[in-house]
């Protein structure tokens, strides 16, 4: 298995023309490495994750990825890539589990094994009652349960999740941050923004803070 990535924000920044979104960061995530992206309602850590993730692109600096610009169109990166960026798409008539048994499929996992890493999946982020329901009637919370399901089924080993404890209650939110502890652990590199200081905690191996643009 490789490694897991080194990420370089090399003077990353984004703006439309007057409006600043994120001024300028630089930083380095070290593979097997957590950053936590933290700051104040619209200091642009979305909008950095964003970059990061190849769906947006920066107006000056780059990020490089072990060395590389980002292309989401590369079949590599989009392997190496899982992400959460707001709701995910969905079928309005596939359940929780067809969507799983979709992801695994696209990324080529093991179907002799794929009923119990669904299970496995679900009981971890305590949604296994839910694996039939389709995932356009669940609750706000069990929603975003349902979305870190699918992120953390692809193989990717660059994590770039934006508030993966919104809308989740406490004890939910503590889960959440030790799986993705975990996971990190297990060989993957993060950029996880958040407002929450217990998964702050739980997750960083550094912080970055980001600072709103002055007009
Ligand atoms: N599509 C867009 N067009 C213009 N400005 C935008 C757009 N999206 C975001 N912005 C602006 O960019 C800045 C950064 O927004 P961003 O969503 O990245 O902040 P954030 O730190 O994630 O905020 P929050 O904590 O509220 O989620 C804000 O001033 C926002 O108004």
């Amino acid at each position: 298995m490789p490694s897991p990535p080194r990420v370089e924000l090399d003077g990353v920044a984004v703006s439309h023309g007057p409006v600043t979104l994120l001024r300028p960061v630089h930083g380095m995530v070290e593979p097997g490495s957590c950053l936590v992206v933290r700051g104040d309602n619209g200091s642009g850590k979305t909008t950095l994750l964003r970059v990061v993730a190849g769906v947006q692109e920066a107006s000056a600096g780059q990020v490089l990825v072990d060395g590389e610009g980002v292309d989401p169109r590369d079949p590599s990166f989009r392997a190496r890539l899982a992400g959460l960026l707001g709701p995910s798409a969905v079928y309005r008539d596939l359940t929780v589990y067809e969507h799983l048994l979709l992801v695994d499929a696209s990324w080529g996992g093991d179907p002799g094994t794929v009923e119990e890493r669904i299970d496995e999946v679900l009981h971890a982020l305590t949604i296994a009652a839910l694996a039939d329901r389709f995932v356009s009637e669940l609750s706000s919370g069990q929603r975003q349960l349902a979305d870190l399901a699918l992120v953390l089924f692809r193989p990717g080993d660059l994590l770039v999740l934006d508030e993966p404890e919104q809308r989740l209650d406490s004890e939910r939110r503590g889960i959440v941050a030790d799986l993705l502890r975990r996971r990190v652990e297990a060989g993957a590199t993060a950029l996880v923004a958040t407002h929450d200081p217990v998964v702050a905690e739980a997750l960083g191996d550094a912080e970055l803070e980001l600072v709103v643009a002055q007009e």
